[in-house]
């Protein structure tokens, strides 16, 4: 693969419903969508996950913007490389963000498996023709409006659900729940909202049969995860704490999980999500690919990660209906009976809709060796 261009489309896409997390609600998506070209015009999309706002993590579309135009372009744009898997060693100069860094890595996965003309989920390993998935449901006004979403994605077929907690929205709503759902597969997600002090608080959620419990204490807080996981039962799955394969490796040392919420923005692409997974399944730890409110882009690239043999558990990759009026790729990704097809075209096996991504563009950028600024160019060159 010779890279010979790379264009960035900063993007927003309205939601059909808000998306509330303990931490903020979402009205609508912005993203960076990335294509990456080499010299035989072929094309392969990545996607960067940041969100607009800090909430999650510390990336934004600002910071990824930034770090991708200034400093991980000038480690790519002109290179020769064999495998994508070089791209994480063209980047290693470059400290975290490494959600910039996965937009493009995923990127030039998708392109390598086009010139393979293979499915990336072959390439990448996959064992699986479709996937088993779940649906994770934001907070909600009311209960009814809980209930509704509930049924909906019981009816809808999804293998689990996730729910979403926080203090003064948990114990008695994860009963509610339970109580009309005794046989759900259910799982909460709490996004950092409590500290190790609330640990007899959470004890309480053991007598609801919980699968996990998703990242109840703050992200930095590895060693008192593990401290509450020896007083739960439930299993605690982490997200936000796992942004490296070292943290996962600690974590699983420690104890501070035991199930693991994959990511490919928040591990920094697709070369650490697979080993993250290795390791999982040397530790017999049962992974999961969570989700970002991607378009079918970053959905295409979770899809083929989840077809791997240690994501056991169903993950957060609905369908795109799930969210968006409209897709940016055809076909949208469906849900049938609670399983999703692994497309079977070269590469994420999806095109992009180009009329419609031109209509939700705020900004396009194309980068090649020609035009490319030198001064950002030269930035990069030190590394
Ligand atoms: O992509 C989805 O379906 C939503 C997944 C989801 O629950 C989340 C996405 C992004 C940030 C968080 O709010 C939350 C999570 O922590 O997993
Ligand atoms: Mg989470």
């Amino acid at each position: 693969m010779h890279i010979a261009s790379i264009t960035l489309h900063h993007i927003r896409m309205p939601l059909k419903s808000p998306f509330a997390a303990s931490y903020g609600v979402y009205h609508d998506r912005e993203t960076i969508l990335i294509e990456v070209q080499d010299e035989s015009g072929c094309i392969g999309w990545g996607e960067c996950v940041a969100f607009a706002e800090p909430w999650y993590t510390e990336e934004t579309i600002g910071t990824a913007w930034h770090i991708v135009e200034s400093f991980l372009i000038p480690q790519l744009l002109g290179k020769r490389l064999e495998h994508p898997r070089e791209v994480s060693r063209l980047f290693a100069g470059i400290k975290r963000n490494p959600m910039a860094k996965a937009g493009l890595e995923t990127a030039v996965w998708d392109l390598y498996a086009k010139l393979q003309d293979k499915p990336l989920a072959e390439v990448l390993g996959g064992v699986r023709k479709e996937i088993e998935t779940g649906i994770a449901i934001g907070l909600q006004p009311t209960t009814e409006k809980l209930y509704e979403a509930i049924e909906r994605s019981i009816e809808a077929g999804y293998r689990r659900v996730k729910v979403k907690i926080k203090p003064g929205m948990d114990i008695d709503l994860i009963r509610s729940i339970r109580a009309a759902y005794p046989g759900l597969a259910l799982m909460a997600d709490a996004n950092s909202a409590y500290t190790p002090a609330d640990a007899p608080h959470l004890m309480r959620l053991d007598e609801y049969n919980l699968m996990m419990i998703e990242q109840p204490l703050d992200a930095e807080d590895i060693i008192d995860h593990a401290a509450l996981q020896k007083q739960l039962a439930t299993p605690i799955c982490l997200d936000e704490s796992l942004v490296s394969l070292d943290h996962v490796r600690h974590a699983l040392t420690l104890g501070s999980c035991r199930v693991v919420n994959i990511k490919i923005g928040r591990v920094g692409g697709l070369t650490s999500a697979l080993q993250i997974h290795d390791l999982c399944a040397s530790h017999g730890v049962p992974v999961w690919c969570g989700g970002m409110l991607e378009t079918g882009i970053g959905r295409a690239h979770n899809i083929a990660l989840a077809t791997l043999p240690g994501f056991t558990l169903p993950g957060d990759i609905s369908a795109s209906d799930r969210y968006w009026e409209r897709d940016v790729i055809s076909p949208p990704v469906a849900v049938s009976a609670g399983k999703i097809a692994v497309p079977e075209g070269p590469g994420i096996g999806v095109e992009v809709d180009r009329e419609y991504l031109g209509h939700v563009t705020l900004r396009t950028q194309h980068y090649n060796m020609q035009h490319y600024n030198m001064q950002h160019y030269n930035i990069g060159k030190h590394l």
